[in-house]
């Protein structure tokens, strides 16, 4: 695993869109063979979101190929709620640049059948291959994607039932508690391991036990970021408040063996 030690969520934003701008633009994509980019909601990936916008407009980066993939959704919430992740993807990054609505997947929480959406997500990634990029957050709780504590970590896209605290913690998004879904769509802790790279985001003091857990513990369900220890070729970009309760040692290592492709950020 590697691991990028930056100062703060700014420098997570650029480091990592300028990470996925590279991967995009080095890949080449066409029509025939577009890189497939795994996509998160949250707090956290909004900074990388408005700087791959404004690569975008400085006509650095063209998403035109690129077709993407959501982590989850809410189920009961109309896709036109402020709060649904088809909203938040749309208002924060796809109104923004040119990719065509058809390359956009996101699963969709008022299915008549969820687990039939489910099924048909997972076939929908199978026809592309493999996702070529998985970005992502975590939880306070150590979670990935919507994989609670104790999710399998061979786990597929399902339904799940968020627990009292994910919803405490979004609960900010919403007017109350009460307004927060108890289910959500994700795609599974397996399905997130099949890619051929992940790339998390950890931001500030209250991912500090995640980004432990993920780092210096072992692989346990009860922390399903933990997995990503699992993963050939998966990267956490983090800034300094999260790194509190890691040993002085670990990010010391971390920043000697990343200090070239950090210095100029
Ligand atoms: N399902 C999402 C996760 O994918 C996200 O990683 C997490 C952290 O969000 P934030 O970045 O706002 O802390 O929130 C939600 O639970």
């Amino acid at each position: 695993m590697r691991l990028i030690p930056l100062l703060d969520k700014n420098q997570v934003g650029r480091w990592s869109a300028l990470y996925i701008a590279e991967k995009i633009k080095s890949y080449k994509p066409t029509a025939e063979r577009p890189f497939v980019l795994g996509c998160p909601t949250g707090g956290t990936p909004l900074s990388t979101y408005q700087h791959l916008i404004e690569l975008h407009k400085q006509g650095e980066l063209s998403f035109e190929h690129v077709v993407t993939f959501n982590m989850d959704e809410y189920v009961g919430i109309p896709s036109d709620h402020p709060e649904s992740y088809y909203s938040f993807m749309h208002n924060n990054f796809f109104s923004h640049i040119d990719i065509p609505a058809e390359n956009i997947n996101l699963l969709d929480g008022n299915a008549e059948d969820l687990e039939a959406e489910c099924a048909r997500y997972e076939a929908k990634i199978k026809q592309y291959g493999k996702i070529n990029l998985f970005m992502g957050g975590v939880g306070v709780d150590g979670h990935i994607a919507f994989n609670e504590p104790a999710s399998s970590l061979a786990s597929r896209t399902r339904v799940k039932t968020l627990t009292e605290d994910t919803r405490m913690v979004n609960s900010r998004f919403f007017d109350n508690l009460e307004q927060v879904p108890k289910l959500a769509l994700t795609v599974g802790v397996g399905t997130l391991l099949d890619s051929e790279e992940i790339l998390i985001l950890v931001t500030g003091h209250n991912k500090a036990q995640a980004l432990e857990a993920a780092v210096e513990g072992s692989v346990n369900h009860l922390w399903t970021i933990s997995a990503l220890q699992l993963h050939p070729k998966a990267m956490i970009v983090c800034d300094q408040p999260s790194t509190m309760e890691l040993k002085v040692k670990t990010v010391r290592y971390f920043h000697e063996l990343e200090a070239e492709n950090i210095k100029n950020i």
